[in-house]
């Protein structure tokens, strides 16, 4: 009798798989988090091995486990602007985010020694939580301001002791409008207290081949553009909003052109 089950669902799959799109974007997303808890499974003790405990330079270890997993879903990444990651030392590194499939974007650009700010409910994720710790990302409670606030003044001594490279998602939360929600402010006083240099980056809109609400997920292009540094040094709290602003409209006209949207004067965006 089991035979009988197993081999009716062996056959049930495949057809799923080929009529059913709302079974295709289940399974899909269930098997991306299922592949990344066991890539973090193996990638522990690398880390531990590697480095001992909680550093940096365990993002190394993520960064070359993940950049298959592309190929899993039939996602292409196409990269510009790869010569504004060539700067020396610590920067901040900005880019819009509209779910967790960023993470293989991001690790396809992530220069070395650099990790990222994420919300503290992450660090529970299982295994996933352990590896993003172990790889020294800094976790912040989105809910208590002034606690984020501290955690990221510290994160910007550090930088600059440890010359690190912190990589921010300015809008705070995953984002799939088609447009970018407007900036928080913390990624911008991180970099004017290190006074570092801000790199934003763009993804453009995943709208084509993943879309959360119509349960559709196929295989896609992902555009990525690194635009040119935005020099901070000289500058103080009192221009961070204007740093803000000036890097939202930089990044908003790259995400509408890599994207092939264009902004209607009071409406929505439209393709
Ligand atoms: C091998 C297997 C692998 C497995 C796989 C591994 C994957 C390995 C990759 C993982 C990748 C993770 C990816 C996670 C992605 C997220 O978790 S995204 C969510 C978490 N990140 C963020 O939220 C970052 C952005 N948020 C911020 O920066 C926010 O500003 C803060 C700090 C949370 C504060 O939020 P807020 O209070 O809601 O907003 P905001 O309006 O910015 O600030 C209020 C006031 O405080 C001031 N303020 C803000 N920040 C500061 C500051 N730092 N100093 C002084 N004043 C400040 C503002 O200026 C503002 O004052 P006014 O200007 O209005 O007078
Ligand atoms: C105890 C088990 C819990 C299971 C949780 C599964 C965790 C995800 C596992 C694999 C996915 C790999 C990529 C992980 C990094 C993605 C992090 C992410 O995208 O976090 C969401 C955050 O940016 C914004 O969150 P909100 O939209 O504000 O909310």
């Amino acid at each position: 009798m089991d035979v009988v089950w197993m081999l009716l669902l062996l056959l049930l799959f495949p057809l799923l798989m080929w009529t059913s799109s709302t079974f295709v974007f289940y399974f899909k997303k269930f098997f991306y988090v299922a592949w990344m808890m066991f890539l973090a499974i193996v990638g522990i003790p690398i880390c531990l091995l590697k480095s001992g405990g909680r550093d940096v330079e365990n993002m190394r270890i993520i960064r070359s486990m993940v950049r298959h997993v592309k190929y899993l879903f039939g996602l292409r990444i196409e990269v510009s602007g790869w010569e504004h990651l060539q700067t020396e030392g610590p920067y901040v590194i900005i880019s819009n985010h509209q779910s967790s499939l960023d993470v293989l974007g991001m690790m396809e650009i992530l220069p070395d020694r650099c990790t990222t700010i994420a919300k503290k409910e992450l660090v529970y994720a299982g295994t996933v939580g352990l590896i993003c710790w172990l790889a020294g990302i800094v976790f912040i409670n989105r809910k208590k301001t002034s606690d984020a606030k501290s955690v990221m003044a510290d994160a910007a001594k550090t930088m600059l002791d440890e010359q690190i490279r912190l990589w921010v998602f300015p809008e705070g939360t995953r984002n799939q409008n088609g447009d970018l929600l407007p900036f928080k402010k913390g990624a911008f006083h991180l970099a004017v207290q290190a006074q570092v240099p801000i790199i934003p980056v763009v993804f453009s809109s995943y709208s084509s081949f993943y879309l959360r609400k119509e349960k559709q997920f196929k295989s896609g292009v992902i555009r990525l553009r690194i635009l040119p540094k935005i020099e901070t040094k000289g500058l103080t709290s009192d221009e961070v909003s204007c740093l803000s602003d000036q890097s939202h409209s930089l990044m908003r006209t790259a995400f509408l052109e890599i994207s092939g949207l264009v902004a209607k004067s009071n409406g929505p965006l439209k393709h």
